[in-house]
């Protein structure tokens, strides 16, 4: 078995993240979800997800945007998080092992979490809203 290295350059970011959609794109609970949203823009949503990983974890400013505010309106709670989560801690431990690959799946759960709970807020001001 070839041994897992740690995540170095943009070649493991782009590994990474396209092993991860191609999984997240097979998953009955979260495809429905990207799908609808991402339509045909599957190649920009890539690379614009390699960019923010690079800008994450390697310190090299490829990305420019606000994550959370495309995730608001999404009709997700805690389960998809939790299968998020799952496959994207499965995709680093496949692939990588060292001190970067610990530090994504550890920044990737503090996002998820902070995340939830914003769209959880935002579910219920809409909600009092419609009241
Ligand atoms: C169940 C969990 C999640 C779902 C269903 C989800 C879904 C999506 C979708 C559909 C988009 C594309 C929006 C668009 O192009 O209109 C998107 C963008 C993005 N997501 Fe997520 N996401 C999830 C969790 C996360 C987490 C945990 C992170 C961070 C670690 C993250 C980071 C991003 C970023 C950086 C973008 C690009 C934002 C931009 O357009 O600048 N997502 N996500």
């Amino acid at each position: 078995m070839q041994t897992r290295h740690d995540i170095h350059n943009e070649t493991d970011i782009s590994l990474l993240v396209h092993r991860f959609y191609d999984k997240v794109r097979e998953d009955a609970l979260l495809a429905p979800i990207f799908n609808e949203r991402i339509g045909s823009h599957w190649p920009a949503h890539l690379q614009k997800m390699v960019y923010f990983w690079q800008t994450v974890l390697l310190d090299e400013q490829k990305y420019f945007g606000s994550p959370f505010p495309p995730h608001a309106r999404l009709p997700i709670a805690h389960a998809h998080f939790e299968r998020w989560m799952q496959l994207f801690t499965a995709t680093i431990d496949e692939l990588f092992d060292g001190e970067k690959a610990a530090e994504a799946k550890w920044r990737a759960g503090k996002m998820a979490e902070l995340f939830e709970i914003k769209i959880a807020h935002h579910q219920r001001n809409n909600m009092q809203n419609l009241i």
